[in-house]
């Protein structure tokens, strides 16, 4: 009974032995993983504290770029705070940040109401391009806005003043109106504010720049012109006033398909002895008489001649000088130009619209018709005292034949 009674009491205490050390167990495995569970998130919360302060600093530098470096306690920590309310303004559509440029770290020593970034940052080259863009164009003076142009391209029609707008803006400091405004002559009582409003955005030192090829013959435009700013720049395309006369009346045919003979428009009473002079494609080649009312009001040194069959030989030749004349740093060379053969003429190899190969439009270059060899000869007899008189106001000799 005693062996019994023993047995008994053995096997309750080792139940009893059992259920504590069970429950020890269970206790102390509860807390343990209470404690490993908090620490991980301790851990994991600031990481990514880490990782959020990093990631904020980006975006703000990124988009705001207003350089929240602060040395005010001689440490290079950023001070969050500072940043709070900062209007985001996205400078452009991508913020990527690949291709790391330069690496900014800041280390530190955190403060008061700061928080310190003991890690390295790395800012992409976009970001610090961003930054660029946003300072210039926070520059006072620096906002892009519209301006009168200091540079006009007043002519002449069909001389190559189109050649002559479209390699000139390939230029970064100049903008120019893309169509011919025609301001000084058909819509002059609109006023400057509508002029200008035609004109491109630029910033500080960019030049604004139009071309209207009827601003040389038209009468009243010198003077107009001389009213708006004194110190206009005046570009003058000219060619030899017989092939240009072709050019003017293969347009005028192309847009109606009744049109005479240029020879049978050229001249008065069906022979060659009298040249048409009222007739417009001719008349507009008498150069030295627009020239005169001109200089009138402008003094030669503000007027650039062109040479446009040396435009179509050698454009950067004409361009260079152009540069030199505008003040332009030699932007555009050679090598934006190629010649196309199958349309006779030298293109773009890349421009501000376009990055790849490309020449002017199809009513650039047209094919002239075949004109009788005399009227030639007697339009080049008619033209030759004219183009004397032009080579002199100008002091070159275009050598016309
Ligand atoms: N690179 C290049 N490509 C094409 N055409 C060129 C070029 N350079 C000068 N030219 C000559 O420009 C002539 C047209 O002159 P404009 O642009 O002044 O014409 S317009 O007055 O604006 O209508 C145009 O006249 P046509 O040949 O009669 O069409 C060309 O001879």
């Amino acid at each position: 009974m005693f062996i019994a009674w023993f047995n008994g009491l053995s096997n309750r205490s080792l139940v009893i032995t059992i259920l504590i050390c069970m429950s020890l167990i269970y206790v102390s495995y509860t807390f343990n993983s209470c404690l490993l569970t908090s620490i991980n998130r301790s851990f994991k919360r600031n990481a990514s504290r880490q990782l959020l302060i990093s990631t904020n600093l980006l975006e703000v530098v990124a988009n705001v770029t207003i350089a929240p470096y602060s040395n005010n306690n001689n440490n290079s920590f950023i001070n969050t705070n500072s940043l709070i309310g900062v209007h985001i303004v996205p400078l452009s559509s991508t913020n990527s940040t690949n291709n790391s440029a330069t690496t900014i770290s800041s280390s530190s020593s955190s403060s008061n109401n700061s928080t310190s970034i003991n890690s390295i940052t790395t800012i992409s080259a976009h970001v610090l391009e961003a930054f660029a863009k946003y300072r210039l164009l926070r520059q006072p003076g620096s906002r892009p806005s519209r301006h009168l142009p200091d540079t006009l391209i007043i002519g002449v029609k069909k001389s190559g003043t189109r050649a002559l707008l479209e390699f000139i803006r390939l230029h970064p400091d100049v903008r120019a109106a893309g169509c011919e405004v025609h301001f000084f002559d058909r819509h002059y009582q609109r006023g400057l504010h509508w002029y200008r409003h035609h004109m491109p955005y630029t910033i500080e030192g960019q030049i604004t720049m139009e071309k209207t090829p009827s601003y040389f013959v038209t009468k009243d435009v010198p003077h107009r012109v001389h009213k708006m700013n004194a110190s206009t720049k005046l570009l003058v395309v000219v060619r030899d006033p017989v092939t240009r006369a072709i050019s003017d009346y293969t347009q005028a045919a192309s847009k109606k398909s009744d049109m005479k003979h240029f020879e049978e428009l050229a001249f008065v009473n069906g022979s060659y002895a009298v040249v048409d002079t009222n007739w417009g494609p001719v008349k507009i080649g008498v150069y030295a008489r627009y020239l005169e009312k001109w200089l009138q009001y402008f003094p030669l040194s503000q007027l650039l001649f062109i040479s446009g069959e040396r435009l179509i030989m050698d454009p950067a030749y004409e361009i260079g000088r152009v540069q030199d004349f505008l003040g332009l740093k030699r932007v555009v060379t050679e090598k934006h130009f190629y010649f196309n053969a199958t349309k006779g003429f030298p293109c773009l190899l890349k421009s501000e619209a376009r990055s790849t190969p490309h020449c002017l439009g199809k009513t650039k270059g047209r094919n002239h018709p075949h004109i009788d060899i005399a009227a030639i000869e007697r339009l080049r007899e008619f033209y030759r005292p004219f183009n004397s008189r032009f080579y002199q106001m100008t002091g070159i000799n275009f050598a016309w034949p």
